[in-house]
């Protein structure tokens, strides 16, 4: 956001600095909300620009600025070879949505079919940032932003390379908002769109919770505080840390804490997760998860029965079980669970004298089940592909407390995991 003329200025000078050969100048003049954030004047001084993005409102200042009036001192568009993307995202009414592209020379319409969502907010900014990110790679104008629609059947004979690179920053918004259409995040009338793919899709339920997404045990944290108090952090900062590197669903393992403080950690733990749109389970303490309204609770084979937590927390909690074996899974689909928790697959220190099942236990599991399954136990960015490459439809992902929680770096470790995680689904896919 440039919104005056000499702040543009100061850019300007900073820029003359280093050998820049593209700029991308998205000016942000109307937000998309409506509000006038810098007055037209500021057109006046954006020379060098390579490319100017624009929303519709905005189009109409540079009809005025650029196209149709332009003062003598300053050069048409086509002679300072300014490219405009005029988007049309904010035009009412539209099946589709239609872009109009300027080289300076002709005019291009780039159509695509509109994604009805109200996560909107961000969308303006990603397209002129990863405009910004193609032409740095060496991409053509044109190129940068979309094919144009009559080259699109060539482009479909191109080899996949090269294909990416003609669609590229159009089609990445164009996926990205696909896949926010639904997060729910803040409650005004319009909610941010989500480029890194990272934020769960979190439509409420009729009770304001959310409903049961297997997808949401991929990559499954457990929180133990004596290894957060290890190093030093609390569990709400640990949960943090583990949502933002990509974790999609906590359960907070506190077994050695006064009830009072695992319900003050559990309430705050919650209003993180909610932000996020990430669900929280409570280990083994139906009254904290009560108590605080959790998503859910995790209990084992010696713990409360599912079909007595069921009949406590109502049909639309989350109820996770721990087995072994394939009775085991059929009896918690019998109760009324969700999922289960399949493990140890390898030795852990954090669970003692815990039996380890190995792949093929689990395997036998997930086979058998009638239910999503995530894998758990002495799991950690080494062997997690080799859990998702036993390639089982029912395996929905991996639950690990040592690997994020008794590390220094929680967002590293996690953010690396996620990382090995998504690279083994795109292998066993
Ligand atoms: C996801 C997940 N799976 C298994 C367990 C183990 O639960 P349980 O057998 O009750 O053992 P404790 O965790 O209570 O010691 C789990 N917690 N989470
Ligand atoms: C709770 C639990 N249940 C089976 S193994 C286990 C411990 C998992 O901890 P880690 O991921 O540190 O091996
Ligand atoms: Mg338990």
């Amino acid at each position: 956001m440039l919104p005056s003329v000499g702040i543009v200025k100061v850019l300007r000078q900073s820029l003359a600095e280093f050998p820049i050969r593209g700029l991308v100048v998205d000016p942000v003049m109307v937000s998309t909300s409506g509000d006038v954030l810098a007055g037209p004047s500021i057109l006046t001084v954006f020379r060098y620009a390579r490319f100017f993005c624009s929303n519709v409102p905005r189009q109409l200042m540079f009809n005025a600025q650029l196209f149709k009036n332009p003062p003598p001192e300053r050069m048409s568009v086509a002679s300072q070879n300014i490219n405009v993307l005029v988007k049309g995202g904010d035009l009412p009414d539209s099946s589709d949505a239609i872009d109009i592209f300027f080289d300076g020379d002709t005019i291009l319409e780039l159509r695509s079919s509109r994604i009805k969502t109200r996560n909107t907010h961000g969308t303006g900014c990603t397209l002129a940032s990863c405009i910004a990110a193609e032409l740095a790679k060496g991409s053509s104008m044109l190129q940068a932003v979309k094919v144009h629609a009559s080259k699109r059947l060539a482009a479909n004979a191109m080899p996949r390379s090269q294909k990416q690179n003609t669609e590229a920053a159009k089609c990445f918004i164009e996926s990205a908002l696909d896949f926010s259409r639904d997060i729910v995040i803040g409650n005004g009338p319009q909610g941010p769109f989500d480029p890194l793919l990272r934020l769960k899709r979190n439509a409420r339920n009729s009770s304001g919770t959310h409903g049961f997404d297997p997808s949401d045990l991929f990559l499954y944290a457990v929180t133990d505080s004596r290894m957060n108090k290890r190093w030093g952090r609390s569990i709400t900062e640990a949960v943090k840390a583990a949502i933002e590197g990509g974790a999609t669903i906590i359960q907070l393992r506190e077994k050695n804490i006064e009830t009072l403080n695992f319900l003050e950690a559990a309430k705050s733990c919650l209003e993180i997760c909610r932000s996020h749109g990430v669900p929280l389970l409570i280990n083994d303490r139906i009254d904290v998860a009560l108590a605080c309204d959790a998503d859910g609770v995790h209990v084992g084979q010696s713990d409360m029965p599912a079909h007595v937590v069921r009949s406590l927390l109502g049909p639309e909690k989350i109820i996770g079980v721990s087995c072994k074996t394939p009775e085991q899974a059929e009896q918690a689909w019998i109760d009324g669970a969700n999922y289960l928790g399949c493990g140890g697959v390898f030795p852990t220190n954090t669970k003692a004298n815990n039996l380890t099942i190995g792949l093929d236990g689990l395997k036998a599991v997930c086979l058998a089940s009638k239910l999503p399954v995530v894998a758990i136990g002495g799991i950690d960015a080494t062997n997690a592909g080799s859990v998702l490459e036993i390639n089982a439809p029912k395996l929905k992902g991996v639950a690990v407390v040592s690997t994020l929680f008794d590390r220094e770096c929680v967002l590293t470790e996690t953010r690396n995991l996620h990382s090995v995680l998504m690279e083994a689904t795109s292998r066993v896919r």
